[in-house]
């Protein structure tokens, strides 16, 4: 730092301050120990130790006179104790003779020009703040000085004008230049300057870097000046301008025309300005490690980015010789003024906002915005693209900025999924990012590419925006299937924490994903009747809920779902069409995010499970839904003949989920999670505190279970909410009940993965009476039905003897009977008969079995979405055998 430094924090003021009461031997030792601190702690340190009352912090003097004659300040335009504290501490950051501070940072460009009479010379650059640049032309043509706007950061195109005859008084420098950031040589043009005439002064706009990263009086400049509202105060909350003059002379000068115009920085704004100094390395630290982030993100994306850190800037080298970071501000060209807009728009963590410097991010495009006073003719002269955008970036967290801006790029059709690639899984993709987050910057980059193809751009945002009418879609049918389940235990108790055991079912729910051309989304549900297609840009993008990554958010959002239900509601579907289409169409539009990336698509399902039943059929549809739109999204990737990942599977378990919650209002998550993974489980959902849980489970295989559906429709919905109804009713009831649900489902748990060791006889003895009492249990909280109580009756009757369990809601719906091993073949049939006499329909069904199918290999023109659409839930086996290809799960 320079030596010449202030012998006085008051003597840099424009008055003499309240510091005067200090000793010189006291100064001395402040001065001269500060002079070795680093900066970060230079920022810290302001000298106020010293003001009458021993206030820690500057004290704000919200005065506009003071009294007496001979007192060291009289009116607040000549001089403030609050301002002179600030402008002593900000003359030690910058190493100068004094500094100043003022109300904008254009007020010091005016007074600086102030320096200048009319018949001289300014050289100012040619990449220059739009402000910055209105005020050097009203110089010209109203102050008659001679303005020339040449290319600073080339010390060779500085030259010719420096020669006699010239008359050149200011030389004007912005280095790194906004918005392009390209790099003055500060020290190679000062020395050219003053070599050439030692009257004439350099004046640098430090405001991209601060005196933390950038100290141009050190580097041969005269004068600098900052915009305070940038990275000094760091918060956006006031305007304040600082001009740090390198020797008393300039000092005197600018201080005599600061004085007479009266555009010192107001005492509040100066104590906030203070204040925000103080942390100043702290912030443009973060704010530059994310930076780093976000240029190497950008790079490489392929956009061409200018970021003096980036290895291909061509003054990269010169930057760092005389600045100590690269700062926070980047920009980066997309090819397209519309492209850009789009992403300027689509962007929502990023703030849309003029200025830099703040803690938080902003994006803009300085054509439109900061630089918009600069005719398009003169931007265009100047090499300032029309599709700049420029980001200025803050502390949040990288991993939101970088979510938002991919967001934004992928909304606006800049990029899209690079299917070829291995895409990280969200664990892999955290543990990277805290080992090296520079490497996860560039994984994250590696999942996505910028359109390609002869018009590569244009294509891309066409696609993108589907301006051309023709929204994007998928190449391929898509096409996947999920099981249904059988609850032995713990069915409705498990919505309120308790544990379910439940294993999946060999019946199964079959989906096709199909491109469509036509701007519509549509359903064909054939087993409900339903078949609608909705208008993409009629859909309610605005009531989207914002979200972050790839999973869906926690709650569904009341707004959009009831917006959805009228949509539907108007192309009056059966009752369980409806339910369908919303939770359907609720899903897509979650996941889509917006208009732009929504994709033309029909989903088609049938199962061959009895829908309503309780065998989970709403959940092997919400499985089928979830992954097929993730799949044709690039959420979820299946890679050759392997099925979806771990990962995957979760993340097709949270949208199953979310399907689920549209369909059930409070479901546990236990049918989707048997949906998507298949096996038998033991699954606690996480309430109250409690922690979740789910573990598969052997030995359901070794029993023979037979399912009687009763054929009796009802609502899981319904029945959720009346048994959470009657537990805030009677709490005395309910709560033991689920108390002792939760003791038979461990001792179930035990028995079935043979944690607890048991004859055959004494295993399946135990099981029945504890489907006895689970079924009493339900009995009581009021979701069994007559229709239930008869295949109970008639399963248990002589010469039966068995016991039987209704599954699922219950209220009708299927029953579960165990049938032990010795129980004879001819009575079986007896059985069957006597159940299908009652008007039920008993099955002896498989369990276990595989979770979540893709299918792999699909026969070209196989017609697998209108096939299945036709082909009926009984002949959904022979559907799947004729599509070619194999089942990957
Ligand atoms: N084959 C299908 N085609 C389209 N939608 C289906 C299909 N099967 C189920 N659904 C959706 O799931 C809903 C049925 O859900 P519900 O929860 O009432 O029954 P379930 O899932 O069979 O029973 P439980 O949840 O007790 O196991 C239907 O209204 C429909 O929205
Ligand atoms: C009744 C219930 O426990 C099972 C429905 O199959 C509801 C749920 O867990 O979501």
């Amino acid at each position: 730092m320079s030596s010449t430094r202030t012998s006085t924090p008051g003597e840099s003021s424009l008055a003499t301050s309240i510091f005067d009461s200090k000793s010189p031997s006291e100064v001395e030792s402040f001065d001269t120990r500060a002079e070795k601190w680093h900066f970060a702690t230079q920022v810290v340190a302001a000298d106020s130790s010293q003001n009458q009352y021993g206030a820690s912090s500057t004290p704000i003097f919200q005065t506009a006179t003071f009294k007496g004659m001979d007192g060291p300040y009289d009116y607040t335009r000549s001089g403030n104790p609050t301002r002179g504290g600030l402008e002593s501490h900000l003359a030690r950051l910058y190493g100068a003779s004094q500094a100043f501070a003022l109300s904008t940072g254009m007020t010091c460009l005016d007074v600086i020009l102030r320096l200048v009479k009319p018949g001289e010379t300014v050289l100012a650059g040619d990449d220059l703040y739009g402000g910055t640049n209105r005020l050097l032309t009203y110089a010209k043509s109203h102050g008659g000085v001679d303005v020339r706007h040449v290319d600073t950061t080339q010390v060779s195109a500085v030259l010719p004008h420096l020669g006699a005859g010239n008359k050149v008084k200011m030389v004007l420098l912005e280095s790194p230049t906004n918005p392009l950031l390209k790099i003055a040589d500060i020290q190679a043009v000062s020395d050219a300057v003053h070599a050439a005439n030692p009257e004439a002064i350099v004046v640098v706009d430090n405001t991209m870097m601060s005196p933390y990263l950038q100290r141009p009086l050190e580097l041969g400049a005269d004068l600098v000046y900052d915009s305070g509202t940038k990275y000094l105060s760091g918060h956006h909350d006031l305007m304040a301008g600082i001009i740090a003059a390198g020797t008393p002379k300039l000092a005197s000068d600018i201080a005599w025309h600061i004085n007479a115009m009266g555009s010192g920085l107001a005492p509040f704004d100066s104590f906030l300005l203070m204040r925000g100094i103080k942390t100043l390395a702290l912030r443009m630290d973060k704010q530059e490690a994310n930076t780093h982030l976000v240029a190497n993100y950008l790079d490489a994306l392929g956009f061409l980015v200018h970021y003096p850190n980036l290895k291909h800037h061509p003054m990269r080298d010169i930057h760092w010789k005389q600045a100590s970071g690269a700062g926070a501000v980047l920009s980066f060209v997309t090819g397209d003024k519309q492209l850009s807009e789009r992403i300027v728009s689509a962007a929502r963590l990023w703030g849309v906002s003029v200025s830099f410097g703040a803690v938080n991010s902003l994006i803009s495009m300085p054509c439109l915005m900061s630089h918009a006073s600069i005719s398009a003719a003169v931007r265009a002269e100047r090499g300032l693209p029309e599709n700049l955008i420029r980001l200025c970036v803050g502390i949040e967290d990288p991993r939101d900025l970088l979510d938002d801006l991919e967001r934004a790029l992928i909304i606006a059709g800049a990029i899209v999924p690079a299917v070829s690639k291995d895409l990280l899984t969200a664990d892999k993709l955290a543990a990277l990012y805290k080992a090296d987050p520079e490497k996860w910057s560039l994984a994250r980059a590696a999942g996505f590419k910028r359109p390609d193809g002869p018009d590569s751009l244009l294509q891309g945002v066409a696609k993108g925006l589907a301006i051309s009418g023709e929204n994007k879609t998928i190449d391929e049918d898509i096409v996947v299937s999920a099981p249904g389940k059988v609850i032995l235990f713990g069915e409705h108790a498990v919505v309120h924490g308790v544990t379910a055991i439940a294993t999946s079912l060999n019946l199964r729910c079959f989906g096709v994903l199909s491109a469509r051309r036509d701007g519509q989304v549509a359903i064909a549900a054939p087993d409900l009747e339903a078949d609608h297609a909705w208008n993409i840009s009629e859909l309610p993008w605005d009531l989207v809920p914002a979200r972050n990554g790839t999973a869906p958010s926690a709650e569904l959002d009341a707004a959009l779902l009831s917006a959805l239900e009228k949509i539907v509601a108007d192309a009056k579907p059966t009752k369980t069409g409806t339910s369908a289409s919303v939770a359907f169409l609720y899903v897509y539009m979650e996941m889509t995010g917006s208009r732009a990336n929504a994709l033309s698509v029909t989903l088609t399902v049938s199962a061959n499970l009895p829908i309503g039943a309780g065998l989970g059929s709403s959940a092997a549809f919400s499985a089928c839904l979830a992954s097929s739109l993730l799949i044709a999204y690039s959420h979820v990737a299946v890679a050759g003949h392997e099925g979806v990942s771990a990962p995957s599977v979760d993340l097709v378990d949270s949208w199953a989920f979310l399907a689920e919650k549209v369909l059930h209002g409070n479901p546990s998550g236990i049918d989707n999670a048997v949906a998507v993974r298949g096996g038998a489980v033991a699954f606690t959902r996480a309430v109250n505190g409690k922690e979740g849980g789910l573990d598969g489970i052997r030995g359901f295989d070794s029993i023979r279970l037979l399912l009687t559906n009763t054929k009796v429709p009802r609502d899981t919905k319904s029945l959720v909410a009346g048994v959470g109804a009657k537990k805030i009713a009677e709490p005395h009831v309910v709560n033991p009940i689920l108390d002792d649900i939760q003791a038979i489902s461990d001792e179930a748990r035990g028995l079935l993965d043979g944690s607890v060791v048991a004859e055959r006889d004494a295993f399946v003895g135990r099981l029945e009476q504890l489907m006895r009492v689970n079924h009493a249990h339900l009995r009581t909280l009021g979701v069994s039905h007559a229709s239930l109580e008869a295949v109970v009756a008639a399963t248990a009757a002589e010469p039966f003897g068995l016991t039987t369990k209704l599954t699922g809601a219950g209220g009708g719906g299927c029953a579960v009977t165990l049938i032990p091993d010795s129980f004879p073949a001819d009575k079986l049939d007896a059985l069957l008969a006597n159940l299908r006499a009652l008007g039920a329909e008993p099955h002896l069904t498989t369990l276990g079995g595989p979770g979540l199918g893709v299918h792999r290999g699909l026969d070209a023109g196989a017609g697998a979405a209108s096939k299945l659409k036709s082909a009926g839930s009984a002949n959904l086996a022979q559907w799947s055998e004729g599509l070619g290809g194999k089942w990957v799960h």
